[in-house]
């Protein structure tokens, strides 16, 4: 680790990011052909690029942390608009891996009339899966020592096989020793996993290896259908835990108490609730890493999200973004004991 490594809090985000497909404004009549009715789903859609993990190290960059993504991509002109897009965002891309003759995946975003989100996804091919078995990965899993954070979701465990999961959560604890902390975000697909049973058993290592999980009811429910709210909290042993409900409200359970955050009334409408749960990451990370108390980290997290819910797709146009606040400094990073 260089100087410049010591002096600035940075975060390692782990995972894949798709080509995104979504319906463009007044896509719905001006694209459908004759003979081509709404029903059919018709109209014009724009592309842009999201995956949720890509979504959040997006919004950190944004406020400011220092973040690197560490996927797989292919050598195709998507994948070069993607490491061009990131650049831009500056993301760091050192850590993405790019593999001759793969693509990435695609996803496409449904939006109902309040906003609510449906995903539809072509990931099974992508080159993101690669990343736990390349000749590669032991460098890359090696340096993950050298961050502060190392974020990733139930979505980038859903991309890998079962030996991938292991040796990725491996790393993560060889570098949780050398004070890394691990942030988990349950973001749940269903359809990313064999079985539940298979989900489960993924999202109980990360569990007991995280020091901070980022979860929702939403997310918890589909996996433990019926538990309850304690019960559910009560699976997930991390010192540091923000607990969504969709009131929108979040419950925080951290070294020396609880508390219960609620999210300031929406004044516009709500557009698109793609990457919500993502910025929120982004923002409560950000203000964790600069010094901020968890219900601080939590308030800023649902002020993010509240803003990126008014625009199309998971990121908004960075015009949009709030105005930059003047941060404490990070906190040090500390040995695990
Ligand atoms: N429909 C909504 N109305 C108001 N706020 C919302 C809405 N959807 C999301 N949010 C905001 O975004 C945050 C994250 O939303 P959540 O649904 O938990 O994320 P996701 O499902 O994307 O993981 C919420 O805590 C809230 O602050
Ligand atoms: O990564 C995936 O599988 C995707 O579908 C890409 C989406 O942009 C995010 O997943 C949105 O994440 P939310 O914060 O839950 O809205």
């Amino acid at each position: 680790m260089n100087s410049l490594d010591l002096m600035m809090a940075s975060v390692a985000c782990i995972g894949e990011c798709m080509v995104e497909l979504r319906q463009a404004q007044g896509g719905h009549s001006a694209g459908q052909s004759a003979g081509q009715s709404a029903g059919q789903g018709g109209g014009l859609y724009s592309r842009g690029f999201g995956g949720d993990t890509l979504n959040t190290a997006v919004y950190l960059a944004r406020l400011e942390v220092k973040v690197d993504y560490f996927t797989a991509l292919g050598d195709d002109a998507l994948s070069d608009e993607m490491i061009a897009a990131w650049n831009a965002e500056s993301i760091g891309t050192r850590r993405v891996v790019r593999l001759p003759g793969k693509l990435p995946g695609l996803y496409m975003i449904q939006t109902d009339a309040k906003g609510e989100r449906q995903f539809f996804h072509w990931r099974d091919s992508a080159a993101a899966r690669q990343l736990m078995s390349l000749p590669e990965t032991d460098e890359l899993l090696n340096s993950l020592m050298s961050y502060d954070i190392v974020y990733l979701s139930a979505i980038t465990l859903s991309i890998y096989d079962a030996p991938g999961r292991e040796r990725l959560l491996a790393a993560i604890k060889r570098a949780r020793l050398l004070g890394t902390r691990f942030v988990f975000d349950t973001n749940f697909r269903a359809r990313g996993w064999p079985d539940r049973d298979v989900a489960r058993e993924a999202f109980a290592a990360a569990f007991a290896t995280a020091d901070i999980v980022l979860t929702s009811t939403e997310d918890l429910l589909a996996l433990y259908p019926g538990e309850s709210r304690d019960q559910l909290m009560a699976r997930i042993p991390s010192p540091e835990l923000v607990f969504r409900l969709a009131e929108p409200v979040s419950l925080l359970r951290f070294p020396g108490g609880t508390s219960e955050v609620r999210a300031e009334p929406m004044t516009k409408p709500v557009v698109d609730t793609t990457a919500a749960g993502d910025s929120f990451a982004a923002a409560y990370i950000a203000a964790r890493l600069a010094g901020s108390e968890p219900v601080e980290a939590a308030q800023a997290g649902h002020r993010l999200a509240s803003l990126v819910i008014c625009y199309p797709g998971a990121i908004i146009p960075g015009y949009a973004m709030p105005p930059k606040k003047r941060h404490r400094p990070a906190a040090t990073r500390q040995a695990t004991k």
